[in-house]
């Protein structure tokens, strides 16, 4: 087993460098066979501060042919020991957390202190959580007849196609990777297009503790490397966080393959405060479920917060006041709490989408805390946050997934109707209810149509805590127990017949 130990390097521009043009497969850092590269920009400067390799159809067969290799004597390890190695691997990445964070902070624009440290704490987190959990891959025993032994047994499904996005990379790929591992599974990942860099860095990281061919990783287009991965006939199942859209193709494709899939995708989360809520609390919810200091860029973002007319007024300036008591800058800099939007494309959507709620007559925009007025900053991807009010929940705003630092504050005064406009979405992925009355907040757990329901709080995602949505937000679930189970082994039931 191969156990050299890389040195962090806390310096991202260089390390950004040193990854340039490199993917990793079959245990090695290797360039696309074309050649290809592209640019990575850090949104904070529009300055490219590496050139990723372009993987295409030809590098995915090299790293699934290589992963189909792999993945007999990665399996007949005991799940005990693959766990193992798993832990392993969150002990070495915990060893190079700062400079993770960093390296993230550059090519995302999420602020060091507030984002991209708490997000690499996460990725550890998950290795730890399923490193452990190699015991619970058991079967049962059914008593079928006294004269034969029944009983079931989790096998893995063989190779894993994982296609990540780019808001929280690190921690999305550590939620797939770490269970499908430890299931016995090998694994090819697709990165997205703006974060290549630093889950090739956690790849690297772990390529020294596990088997060449068990991890590989590509970074490339969606469709010219993402889809011949789901398309590719050796990968047995794919595990996709991203847009709608996207899902669907990736759906479409896997069905051809008669191939299982897990979906993560959008959302519009609702977060209901109730009159008889704790207002500091609430405040300190939406902050957190905004996930404002990550513009927003979060698919359980507290896009939809519906306010009791008693709170409403008082909500909003409180609101607006904290947002705008937070400062926005350099992602790399101590004192930044709100970082930039990812890139050009997205910087244009959310702009755009604050422009229609502008124009809605009735709605009143109240733009908070100050864009950055460093020069080196001129060309950064900063949108200030904007909490809307006047706007319905039938508005655009309410309705589409905007991926930015817009929230549309609804004021209500009857909660079945509230409930009612909660739920009355495409999306179901995460819901909030602030209140002090249990009575209420048991019946709202019950009636919120959404895969991850809180009560007066708002935590991001954990590792053990089964997260995934309904309606357009996806399909099965993530970063738990049940995950690894059923979406990263396929069950067989064996019968000795003893009579
Ligand atoms: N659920 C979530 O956490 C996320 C949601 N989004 C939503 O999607 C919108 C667009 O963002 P994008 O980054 O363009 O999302 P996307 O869904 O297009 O990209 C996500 C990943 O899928 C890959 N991909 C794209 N097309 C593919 C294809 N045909 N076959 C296989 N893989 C493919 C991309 O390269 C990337 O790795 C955002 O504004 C946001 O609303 C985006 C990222 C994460
Ligand atoms: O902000 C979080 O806690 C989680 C974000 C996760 C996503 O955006 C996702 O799974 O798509």
């Amino acid at each position: 087993m191969p156990t050299p130990t890389l040195t962090p390097n806390l310096d991202p521009h260089a390390l950004a460098r040193d990854l340039s043009g490199k993917l990793l497969i079959d245990g090695e850092m290797v360039p696309a066979r074309s050649g290809k590269t592209f640019d990575v920009v850090n949104p904070a400067t529009g300055q490219t501060v590496a050139h990723a390799a372009e993987g295409d159809a030809a590098d995915v067969d090299v790293a699934v042919q290589s992963a189909a290799a792999a993945q007999k004597p990665w399996s007949k390890l005991s799940a005990r020991e693959r766990g193992r190695l798993v832990t392993e691997c969150g002990r070495r990445v915990s060893e190079h957390a700062e400079e993770l964070a960093r390296l993230v902070a550059l090519e995302t624009g999420k602020a060091l202190r507030t984002e991209s440290r708490v997000e690499a704490g996460i990725v550890a987190d998950a290795f730890f959580f399923f490193g452990g959990l190699g015991s619970e891959l058991k079967g049962e025993s059914v008593p079928f007849s006294p004269k034969m032994l029944t009983i079931t047994q989790r096998d893995p499904i063989g190779v894993i196609g994982a296609i990540i996005p780019w808001n929280v990379p690190m921690m999305l790929m550590a939620l797939k990777i770490a269970p499908a591992l430890v299931a016995g599974n090998t694994v090819v990942v697709k990165s997205a297009e703006e974060a290549p860099l630093a889950v090739l860095r956690i790849c690297q990281i772990m390529a020294a503790v596990l088997p060449k061919g068990v991890f590989n990783i590509l970074s490339g287009q969606g469709p010219e490397c993402g889809g011949p991965l789901v398309a590719h006939p050796k990968v047995g199942k794919v595990t996709f966080t991203g847009s709608v859209e996207t899902g669907k193709i990736i759906y479409r494709a896997a069905a051809d393959k008669l191939i299982p899939v897990t979906l993560e995708l959008g959302g519009k989360s609702p977060m209901i405060v109730m009159g008889d809520a704790d207002l500091d609390k609430a405040i300190d919810g939406a902050i957190a479920g905004m996930r404002f200091t990550r513009q927003g860029q979060s698919c359980t973002a507290a896009s939809r917060i519906f306010v009791h007319d008693s709170l409403h007024d008082a909500f909003v300036s409180r609101l607006k006041a904290r947002v705008d008591a937070m400062k926005m800058g350099d992602p790399l800099d101590e004192a930044t709490d709100i970082g930039t939007i990812v890139s050009r494309q997205q910087f244009d959507k959310v702009k755009s989408y604050i422009a229609i709620g502008t124009e809605t007559p009735g709605a009143t925009a109240h733009a908070c805390s100050a864009l950055p007025t460093d020069g080196a900053l001129a060309k950064g991807l900063f949108v200030q946050p904007v909490i809307f009010t006047g706007l319905g929940n039938d508005s655009r705003l309410a309705r589409e997934e905007i991926f930015g630092p817009v929230t549309c504050v609804i004021r209500f005064t009857d909660y079945d109707s509230v409930i009612e406009q909660a739920n009355d979405s495409e999306y179901g992925l995460a819901a909030t209810i602030w209140t002090s009355d249990l009575k209420t907040a048991l019946d709202a757990t019950q009636r919120l149509e959404a895969g991850f329901v809180q009560v007066n709080q708002n935590l991001v995602v954990q590792p053990g805590l089964s997260y995934g949505g309904v309606k357009h937000s996806g399909l099965g679930k993530e970063a738990s127990l049940e995950s690894m189970l059923e979406h990263f082994t396929h069950k067989k039931t064996i019968i000795l017949n003893m009579g």
